[in-house]
């Protein structure tokens, strides 16, 4: 049973038994990004997916968006309002992208066009997807400006005239004009310097609570995860392999990858550095049974044949790991 079904509180959106495969049925080789994925994420709760390169996390990110591309095979739900995003049409995800579900990237400048100032990407967004007339537009973007810190008299200048941070700032406040449902930062703060992504963190956190919008935040760097997450999801070669609260996994993490990632973060009692050994998994082949084994310190003979079941710790604690099975 999973966490959302034990509580009752209903889901935002729900992602069940999502499988992807790129390059299904074309000249290339099939790569099995996703396996098999189950992901609640509730109002207003910011939920991390974490995990080393390669392990999946954009390819999720971009099915919700439904943005993967044409020769990928999707199979499973992603649930929004009763609605699996996987079987709309594309005038309905169109519909749907930006209002209900936004995405920010990891570069605001690549996605920011240099030739339109600021106000006209709002009133572009507002046009597309509202009837507000140009003069509630531009209340609406100026309200969503001012939350995240940039200041009216900035609103015709052009993206190159603003730092980083401010860009990213922008790009959130696009991606919360609309009100969405939910926000997909994929690697949001990974490109700025330490302190402007703390700020950008605690932003996002603020601009949850008061837009009520949920938040799937896609990231390779634990140490940007404790600060906003209420829930962890720990990816590995396709798989869930962990989730919990931020306190659980940061504090109590049960599956040697999840440790192993937790031990390769600097913090300031930091004496020696530890990184998990080995490279990650070749997902057009993907190891046999847990996808971690080659490279698990604890590994069994079974964790080479059969991927485990779910242990459950707790009502938001979870492993699939053998060590935990009884
Ligand atoms: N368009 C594509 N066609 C084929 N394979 C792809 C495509 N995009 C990603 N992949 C593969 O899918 C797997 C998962 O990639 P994905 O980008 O989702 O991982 P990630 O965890 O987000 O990594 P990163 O942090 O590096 O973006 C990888 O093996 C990757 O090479």
């Amino acid at each position: 049973m999973n966490t959302e079904q034990e509580t009752g509180e209903k889901p935002n959106i729900s992602i069940k038994n999502l499988d992807i495969t790129y390059n299904y049925e074309n000249d290339s080789e099939e790569v099995k990004a996703a396996r098999d994925i189950n992901l609640d994420i509730k109002n207003g709760e910011i939920v991390s997916l974490v995990g080393e390169s390669g392990s999946g996390k954009s390819t999720i990110g971009s099915s919700i968006l439904n943005l993967l591309p044409k020769d990928t095979l999707t199979r499973g739900k992603i649930q929004l309002d009763g609605k699996n995003l996987l079987e709309l049409p594309e005038n309905d995800i169109r519909e749907i992208r930006g209002k209900d579900i936004s995405k920010i990237f990891q570069d605001p400048m690549g996605r920011l066009n240099p030739l339109m100032t600021v106000e006209q990407h709002f009133i572009e967004l507002l046009n597309e997807h509202t009837d507000f007339g140009k003069e509630k537009a531009i209340e609406k973007s100026i309200d969503a400006l001012n939350d995240v810190g940039i200041p009216p008299n900035r609103f015709e200048d052009y993206p190159h005239e603003f730092s980083g941070g401010m860009r990213q700032r922008i790009m959130i406040a696009l991606a919360l004009v609309l009100n969405p449902r939910i926000l997909i930062a994929d690697e949001a703060t990974t490109s700025l310097d330490v302190v402007v992504q703390s700020q950008i963190l605690n932003l996002l956190r603020d601009v949850t609570e008061k837009y009520n919008t949920s938040i799937l935040n896609i990231t390779h760097n634990l140490g940007v995860v404790a600060e906003i997450s209420d829930r962890v999801v720990v990816l590995y070669g396709g798989k869930v392999v962990e989730k919990g609260s931020a306190e659980e996994i940061f504090h109590k993490p049960k599956h040697p990858y999840t440790k192993g990632l937790i031990n390769s973060v600097i913090g300031l009692d930091t004496e020696e550095l530890e990184w998990v050994e080995g490279t990650p998994p070749d997902l057009v082949n993907p190891p046999s049974g847990c996808p971690f084994h080659p490279r698990c310190p604890q590994v069994m003979e079974k964790c080479k044949k059969q991927f485990p079941e779910q242990t459950g710790f707790n009502d938001s604690h979870k492993t699939w790991c053998h060590l935990y099975e009884s």
